[in-house]
């Protein structure tokens, strides 16, 4: 099967750090159909030869058993050109159609790796020089929108011009391999199932921690904020994949119907439950591994005075028979004490209980999702011989380790989301109802936070975030992981 993939923005941050590395895994691999071409755009004046150097000394900053030995991209290379366009002009689209009209590959991928604002143009401009047809693929990378309204805006055009199955939203949490392995834990498993709601579960922790901060992303992130840099998108496709029912079949539509329901399901806001439920915090200046570093609003691109949050903690619920009354607490930031993202699954103390056990001591199902890849089951146990009138247990885990099993040298989250779009495969994209669900939903967050002087608390870059992250929590008689 013959493909074009038209990497817009193709001299860009994302191109450069992930696409590129990733395409080169799937040659590596041998899983990038035959036949693929690769054309990158950008307005710099380069020749295909010129753009292809340019790759090859960017491979130098990749670690090392990712990079390509000489021959390795010299084959590689050959898949690689390079088109100049500026695509606010409708007549370069003109040359692309007939670039791409000339070979008539099977599937054209547009992956639109550009500014967000550029976003409906593009798909535009595509579809007036008559690209848009059955066998082309759009994929458009995260933010969509900046709110429900922007993002309706967009998927309103992109109704126009294009079908919805033509239409790739990139979430690319959903490619990572300890993301897939979470739906195949719940649906793989007939183990949980029957333990997986209200009855058996106190409450569902779902934190992703960053250990660095806005690197040189500082004029953007400053527009966007940990909400919807974060929560938006990864934080609660990974609540739906907790939450959700077991779709009918593994097909795209059955899975994000699923999700869907989740995010139609969660708890509204009110002012008072944002006001409780939901915190918001920015790092100050602190410690990264030992070394000091500045606070957020000395960060380069940040304006000095930012009320733009870097770390959210809520507590929210899942209005429905399984899970009402469930808390599900999500936690993301960045400059956080580690790069750490896990599910904890806590379940209900024994109800009536004969053993004396550690305080809080119940079964915990902890999901590691990265840098450690795998799942701990925590359960009680009798260590050595007891001579105690009344026994008392201990808490030990079960410990799985993907990677141990698996290898570190699975398909990573980009280079499974690239091939499942060459391929057609919708189930580990954003369905456009979803997306604008879970838009509707951080709204009233994100109008709440425009009109609070209060503005987001300050936190010791190298901490677990805002005190008062714990104290919501600790409302409920619950603590962080990290804290159990
Ligand atoms: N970088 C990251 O880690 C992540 C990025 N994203 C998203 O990916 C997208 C790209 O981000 P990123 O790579 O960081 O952005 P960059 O600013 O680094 O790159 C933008 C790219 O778009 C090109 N471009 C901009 N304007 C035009 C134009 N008018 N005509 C032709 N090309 C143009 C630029 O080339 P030139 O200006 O030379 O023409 C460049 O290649 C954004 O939507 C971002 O939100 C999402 C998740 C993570
Ligand atoms: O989408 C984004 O994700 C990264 C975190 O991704 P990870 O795969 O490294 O966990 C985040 O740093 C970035 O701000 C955000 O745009």
């Amino acid at each position: 099967m013959s493909f074009d993939l038209v990497l817009f923005g193709g001299t860009g941050d994302l191109a450069w750090r992930k696409l590129m590395p990733a395409l080169f895994q799937a040659f590596r691999h041998g899983t990038l159909p035959e036949g693929g071409r690769i054309i990158a755009v950008a307005r710099d004046d380069l020749s295909d030869e010129q753009y292809r150097s340019l790759i090859q000394s960017r491979f130098d900053s990749v670690e090392l058993a990712k990079r390509p030995t000489p021959d390795e991209f010299a084959r590689f290379a050959a898949l690689l050109h390079y088109l100049r366009m500026d695509l606010s002009k409708t007549q370069d689209y003109e040359r692309l159609a007939e670039a791409l009209k000339a070979r008539g590959a099977d599937s054209v991928v547009m992956y639109v790796a550009t500014a967000p604002s550029l976003f409906t143009n593009v798909c535009e401009q595509i579809a007036a020089v008559g690209l848009n047809g059955p066998n082309t693929r759009v994929v458009l990378e995260k933010p969509l929108g900046h709110d429900l309204q922007s993002n309706q805006a967009i998927n309103d055009t992109l109704r126009r011009v294009l079908k919805e199955e033509q239409v790739f939203r990139i979430d690319h949490y959903l490619g990572k391999p300890s993301v897939q392995n979470l739906f195949a834990l719940r649906f793989g498993n007939a183990l949980f199932e029957p333990l997986w709601r209200r009855e058996t579960i106190a409450n569902i922790q779902i934190t992703i921690a960053e250990e660095l901060g806005v690197e040189s992303r500082g004029a953007f992130y400053d527009q966007t904020g940990a909400m919807r840099d974060m929560v938006q998108n990864h934080a609660l496709q990974l609540l739906c994949a907790i939450g959700m029912e077991p779709p009918i079949n593994s097909s795209a539509n059955a899975i994000r119907d699923e999700k869907l329901k989740v995010l139609q399901s969660l708890k509204p806001w009110t002012l008072e439950t944002i006001g409780q439920h939901v915190i918001r915090g920015q790092y100050a200046a602190g410690n990264h591994q030992g070394q000091p570093v500045p606070g957020y609003a000395q960060e380069k691109g940040v304006a000095p005075n930012s009320t733009t949050e870097t770390f959210v903690a809520l507590r929210t619920e899942i209005s429905n028979w399984r899970w009402a009354g469930v808390p599900f607490y999500i936690r993301t930031g960045k400059r956080l004490a580690g790069r750490d993202a896990h599910i904890v699954i806590n379940f209900r103390p024994v109800p009536h209980p004969i053993f004396k056990t550690p305080a809080g001591a119940a079964n915990r199902l902890v999901i590691n999702l990265q840098p450690k890849d795998g799942l701990e089951l925590h359960l009680m146990a009798q260590g050595a011989a007891q001579h105690q009138t009344e026994p008392a247990l201990s808490q030990v885990h079960l410990n799985l380790d993907f990677d141990q099993r698996f290898g570190t040298e699975r398909v990573g989250a980009y280079e499974r989301l690239l091939l499942d779009v060459i391929a057609g495969r919708l189930n580990l994209f954003v369905r456009s109802d979803e997306q604008e669900e879970a838009w509707r939903w951080v709204e009233p967050i994100l109008q709440y936070w425009k009109n609070d002087p209060a503005g987001p608390r300050p936190y010791p870059a190298g901490s677990w975030g805002p005190r008062a992250a714990s104290a919501m929590i600790a409302r409920d008689g619950y603590c962080w992981s990290e804290e159990m």
